[in-house]
């Protein structure tokens, strides 16, 4: 089993303290749900766990291994952000072969949403279709922990419990910590859920304490 340790995060935006006590651990296994009203961090959060956003305040570790930048990350944390990243002129079949982990490239060519776009371009796809290629590339990336922003945004009802499936079957050898607005699929999904409140982690036992906390009305 691996870890990931998360620890004395703290970022400001000028006069915005957006985090000033957090704590996480996600293990390989695991799934933490990360919730929180819009502006509490949650993006910022994740990119500084990624190295992708700096900070002077800030503990990683996987397992022994201290992360202080993104180079540090590499076969260890993978992210995925809520805006697109993918190149625009590779074709798809090249990206999955470049970005996955080898054991899952021929599952992945072959699973009914990604195979009929194999032979095109990234800018080809409409918004929800490279969102799900983006997920794919992600949870079968070949990193042991994995950063998801909002895998759902744009994903049509029917394809969010198949990606949920994908993802539960990842965590036989990865850890995940995932936000998104549709908290509904993140309960559904998380082994362990932590709401981000005035900059802090809170650990989350039921919805009550979502709705004391005003997350939830
Ligand atoms: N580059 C920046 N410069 C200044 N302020 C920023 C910057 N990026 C984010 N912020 C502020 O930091 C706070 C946290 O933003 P962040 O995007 O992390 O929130 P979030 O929880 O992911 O929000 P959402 O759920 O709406 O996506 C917000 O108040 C935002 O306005």
């Amino acid at each position: 089993m691996s870890t990931l340790h998360v620890d004395s995060i703290m970022k400001r935006y000028g006069n915005n303290q957006v985090l000033s006590d957090v704590f996480m651990s996600c293990s390989t296994g695991g799934i933490i749900g990360l919730l929180g009203r819009n502006g509490s961090g949650k993006s910022t959060l994740l990119k500084i766990i990624f190295g992708a956003l700096h900070t002077d305040n800030k503990f990683v570790k996987v397992d022994d291994d201290i992360i202080n930048a993104t180079k540090d990350t590499v076969g260890r944390i993978a992210y995925l952000p809520q805006d697109n990243f993918l190149p625009n002129h590779i074709k798809i079949k090249t990206l999955i072969v470049l970005l996955c982990e080898t054991e899952s490239i021929q599952f992945i060519k072959d699973h009914q949403l990604i195979s009929p776009f194999l032979n095109r371009y990234v800018k080809a796809l409409s918004g929800g279709e490279r969102r799900i290629l983006e997920v794919f590339l992600i949870i079968f990336s070949r990193a042991k922990f994995i950063l998801i922003d909002e895998p759902f945004n744009g994903i049509a009802p029917i394809y969010k419990d198949e990606i949920k499936d994908l993802i539960r079957r990842q965590t036989k050898h990865k850890g995940f910590i995932i936000t998104d607005h549709d908290y509904s699929n993140v309960l559904d999904l998380a082994s362990k859920v932590v709401l981000l409140h005035n900059g802090s982690t809170r650990p989350i036992k039921n919805i009550k304490e979502l709705e004391q906390f005003g997350y939830l009305p």
